[in-house]
């Protein structure tokens, strides 16, 4: 049986009266690993450090495990930056885990036992070096959620291997994680669920485990010819939501795999020109959303 371990609601912050974060809610499970996505400045750090205690909200509650602020529950990997510069990495470790050993092991497992960075100091390794340490750290504290901000950047591809199999082991075993990543790659294979922050809230947010499972209806992402309106595609047989990025760009749900042959039908009976056509993975439909969005493109919802 799943618990709940983080309930958020209504937060609220502003820095010198600029609105950040102006509505967040958020309820995690044990074994849920949320993807934290939104384009740069979003507030995605920001989130994570509310939570983490770091930093407090003008308004809103959190409890975690049911109680109030209990960030003692909470471990957010340390940015490369807040590591301990002039001393080795040994020493960080020693300084800021609660557990050296499990540091150890972890860092063994992301490093490929290549541990020359426990006897440099941290100022002279590189950010990549910087990050999984950072990251071994965070995770050898026992906690509930994890939090961990980009955590991917500056990994080479076997680090980023061990990472994955790491939350993807924790999270079997019941913690929870928020990772804050535009790495689209890790969100597939970790995160059940997903959700974006864009303008100051948490948009559309996205359970990814039905497609997982292989059970989720399809998603169609339909590029039309001519620009065309949400009446003509709502109106088709067997769509249950509209979404779109302009009048040529369409990402449509439909109710079942089965639904696919009789929507393909429906369009050529309308006369719908279709230019392209494909069925997306939950997760590449957020990062076109996403893409549009960091190019300085508006959400338009249809
Ligand atoms: N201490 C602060 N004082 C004033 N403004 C801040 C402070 N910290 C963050 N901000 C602003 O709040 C906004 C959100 O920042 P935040 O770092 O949370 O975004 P982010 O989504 O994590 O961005 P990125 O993807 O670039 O890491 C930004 O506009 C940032 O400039």
């Amino acid at each position: 049986m799943s618990k709940q371990i983080l309930n958020v609601d209504n937060l609220k912050l502003s820095f010198q009266k600029q609105p950040i974060l102006k509505n967040i809610s958020l309820s995690l499970n044990s074994q849920d690993v949320y993807a934290l996505v939104g384009i740069n400045g979003s507030g995605k750090t920001t989130f994570l450090s509310i939570i983490a205690g770091l930093l407090t909200p003008d308004e809103g509650s959190i409890l975690i495990n049911g109680k109030k602020n209990d960030s003692n529950h909470v471990s957010m990997a340390f940015q490369p930056t807040s590591l301990y510069p002039y001393v080795t990495g040994k020493d960080n470790i020693d300084l800021l885990s609660p557990d050296p050993k499990k540091a150890l092991d972890i860092l063994k497992r992301l490093n490929k036992s290549n541990l020359e960075i426990l006897s440099k100091k941290v100022k002279k390794i590189s950010f990549g070096q910087k990050q999984r340490l950072g990251i071994a750290i965070a995770l050898s504290k026992k906690a509930s959620i994890y939090l961990l901000d980009e955590p991917t950047n500056g990994l080479d591809s076997s680090s980023y291997k061990s990472l994955v199999k790491i939350i993807q082991e924790m999270s079997i075993e019941g913690c929870c994680f928020i990772l804050a990543s535009h790495e689209w790659g890790v969100i597939e294979k970790c995160c059940n669920r997903l959700g974006m922050i864009y303008n100051g809230k948490i948009k559309k947010e996205l359970d990814l485990s039905d497609y997982m499972n292989g059970g989720s209806p399809p998603t169609i992402q339909l590029k039309t010819t001519t620009p065309i309106n949400i009446d003509q595609l709502l109106e088709l047989d067997e769509v249950t939501n509209v979404d779109s990025l302009d009048a040529c760009t369409w990402y449509i749900k439909l109710q079942s795999k089965q639904a696919l042959d009789s929507f393909q039908q429906s369009l050529t009976l309308k006369n719908i020109s279709i230019q392209e056509w494909a069925r997306l993975h939950p997760a590449k439909e957020w990062e076109i959303l996403y893409n549009h969005l960091s190019e300085g493109g508006e959400e338009h919802n249809a």
